[in-house]
């Protein structure tokens, strides 16, 4: 699809965003070579090399992409772990963006979890020591009024469609990072290109500064933040507020992405700014959204409607009541009850056992779902007594606490569920509830299972007479929606993302999901290997509840009035084509040479190559430091 589009005249090629034609490029030299968004390295066609004088900087052979694919991957292999994977990759992405995103591409299902959970997860921890160079927006909770300086270092209004930000207090399971959560803003949108063609060069990622409580880097002479407490109530919030001012003010047009805030703060100031702004928290509403889907799928499987059956969550945190609230609503629509009547099907348990009305210190959010202490009176509260006494019919993890679901609580479930619905889904690998091997084991192959991190196939003899079978479990991670949710909101220029905006993804990813092909060892879910495509229909789905919700502001939005035709449709085919064409894919465009002076009218991109700007001495080389962003032209 992505080389067709690049092939033909699009016909959408006149929009803001579009990805096709050539790229405009007004640096050369050095500059150019040191600049990853243009320089190709041995891949510049002779014509090129002329043209930006980069003869006598590069070896006479000129090769392919693909050329350049074989060699990366041969020097990814030598590496010795994931993290020295994970480094490796990061310095690729830092030479050649083109070649990181179409290795990525090409070696996708092997590479995932190394540019991201469980691998990512120790980049971050090991932050500190394996830095060498800046890749996002560092801002500190000592420098409030610099807040808005140091956020324009990056770019001028029409750049930035895309940021993440997070304060590095809750990372992927591991707990507070500090300074090093700017990895996982960088992280999340290195998903967002891959799974969904966000621009690269239009994104932005943040971390907020705020100081750390983690004892290990605060005694760590290397570590690179703020080394002393966490800073928090009115001056953590001020600095919340100018952060998002600056960004609104700055970048008018882009995209807020929370991610990895603490208990304490994710729902507050998603709450706070959602009605205000375009802005989505991942760990609560993106979680919410693959959640719901997979338990959708999985009831497909076992036939049953989701006003029917009840849930446990195990972990009432940020991600816990997102996925509460995400299945709530979807309750409370399905049989048109109130939110509070549906939340009746849901039992939360946390530290102190399952939350009930007298339960201490509950956030407003937990409160919704709590349970008559009456009715709890002489019942232990445990996992195993709540399993027992509620009989669920889905079971999910969220709680950071490995093997927490045990053979005696799994078995418990079994005998009352047909096809029990299981999903330990905190990361990083080693945190989860429990391994799908012995969820499948324990349940006779019954177990509907998806997972936070991935996990290979699990063999068993479930299948028709006792048949060895493959059981292929999906990641139920929200990497899996997020993508496709922000690219949706990022096209049609929302102004807010609304409810019916994330009921829509579900929907969207739902309708891919290869359990309704009714084959009892597919996926709940769609696999990487499918993430472009279930971004476009994820996005279809969000633009066209943007448009019906009024918060669609983009002018170019092709009819979106047509029914759930399942993509087959003119109208749908048409809006997919829009999308598509406005994904970046990772391919050599030819290049036009601007002169700087004819140029200046994308010198808004210029701060996208601070990196090499620096090592430029030569002020005449300055001069030409002028880089044009192709979206915007
Ligand atoms: N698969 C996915 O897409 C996602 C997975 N996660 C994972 O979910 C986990 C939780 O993340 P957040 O909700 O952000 O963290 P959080 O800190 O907000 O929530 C964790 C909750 O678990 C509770 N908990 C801890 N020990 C417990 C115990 N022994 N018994 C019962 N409850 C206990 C905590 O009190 C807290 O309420 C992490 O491992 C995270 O990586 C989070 C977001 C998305
Ligand atoms: C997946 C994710 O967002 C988390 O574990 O925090
Ligand atoms: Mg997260």
């Amino acid at each position: 699809m992505s080389d067709d589009k690049h092939k033909r005249a699009g016909k959408y090629s006149h929009l803001p965003l579009s990805t096709s034609g050539p790229i405009d490029c007004a640096v050369k030299g050095t500059v150019l070579l040191n600049t990853p968004y243009f320089n190709r390295g041995s891949a510049h066609t002779l014509e090129e090399r002329n043209e930006f004088n980069l003869t006598g900087l590069l070896p006479q052979r000129v090769q392919t992409l693909e050329q350049q694919v074989a060699r990366a991957y041969e020097q990814y292999s030598t590496r010795p772990d994931d993290l020295a994977k994970n480094t490796f990759l990061t310095s690729l992405k830092e030479q050649n963006l083109v070649l990181y995103y179409k290795l990525l591409q090409d070696h996708l299902k092997e590479m995932f979890s190394v540019v991201y959970t469980p691998t990512e997860g120790e980049a971050i921890e090991n932050f500190s020591r394996l830095f060498r160079r800046p890749e996002g927006c560092f801002l500190n909770i000592e420098d409030l009024d610099r807040v808005s300086h140091d956020l324009a270092q990056w770019g001028r209004p029409e750049d930035i469609d895309y940021i993440v930000v997070s304060d590095g207090e809750e990372i992927l399971g591991i707990g507070d990072q500090g300074t090093g959560g700017i990895l996982i803003s960088v992280a999340k949108l290195v998903l967002t290109t891959l799974c969904a063609g966000i621009h690269p060069n239009r994104t932005l990622p943040v971390v907020l500064d705020c100081g750390t409580d983690n004892e290990k880097l605060l005694n760590d002479d290397l570590y690179l933040g703020l080394r002393q407490k966490r800073v928090r109530g009115e001056k953590y919030d001020k600095f919340v507020d100018n952060f998002i001012q600056a960004a609104r003010t700055l970048f008018p047009k882009a995209y807020i992405h929370f991610e990895d805030f603490g208990l304490s703060n994710a729902r507050r100031i998603l709450e706070t700014y959602r009605p205000k702004i375009p802005c989505f928290n991942d760990d609560v509403q993106g979680t919410g959204c693959v959640t719901l889907a997979a338990v959708m799928a999985a009831l497909h499987v076992s036939k049953q409607k989701l006003s029917d059956v009840k849930i446990v969550i195990f972990g009432a945190g940020t991600a816990g009541v997102g996925i509460a609230d995400q299945i709530r609503d979807a309750i409370s629509d399905e049989k048109g009850v109130s939110k509070e009547d549906a939340a009746k099907q849901i039992w939360l348990i946390d530290r102190p056992g399952l939350l009930t009305t007298k339960t201490e210190g509950l956030s407003t959010a937990q409160q919704l779902y709590t349970k008559e202490e009456g009715e709890w009176d002489s019942k232990e509260r445990s996992l195993l007594s709540v399993v027992q006494a509620v009989q669920p019919n889905v079971l999910i993890g969220t709680s950071t606490v490995p093997k927490a679901f045990t053979e005696d609580i799994v078995r418990a479930m079994a005998a009352h569920a047909d096809r029990p619905i299981i999903l330990p889904l905190s990361n990083p690998t080693r945190l989860h509830e429990a391994v799908p091997a012995d969820l499948l084991r324990w349940t006779d192959g019954r177990a509907l299972v998806a997972t936070g991190s991935p996990f290979d196939p699990v063999r068993g003899p479930w299948g028709p007479d006792g048949a060895d079978v493959e059981i292929d479990v999906a990641e139920c991670n929200n990497s899996v929606v997020f993508p496709g949710i922000g690219l949706g909101a990022v096209l049609a220029r929302a102004t807010r993302v609304t409810d019916r905006m994330l009921v829509a993804a579900v929907r969207g990813l739902a309708a891919l999901s290869p359990a309704l092909r009714d084959d009892p060892t597919a996926p709940l879910l769609p696999g990487v290997d499918r993430v472009r495509e279930v971004s476009v229909r994820v996005a279809r789905e969000v633009v066209r509840a943007a448009v019906q919700e009024g918060v669609a502001t983009e002018k170019s939005i092709p009819d979106t009035d047509f029914g759930d035709e399942g993509g087959d449709g003119e109208k749908a085919r048409e809006l997919d084509d829009w999308i598509r064409e406005q994904m970046w894919d990772p391919v050599y465009r030819p290049m036009r040479r601007v002169e700087p002076a004819g140029a200046s009218r994308y010198a808004k991109a210029e701060l996208k190559v601070v990196g090499s700007l620096e090592k430029v001495e030569d002020k005449e080389a300055r001069k030409e430091e002028v880089v044009e962003k192709e979206a915007g032209r």
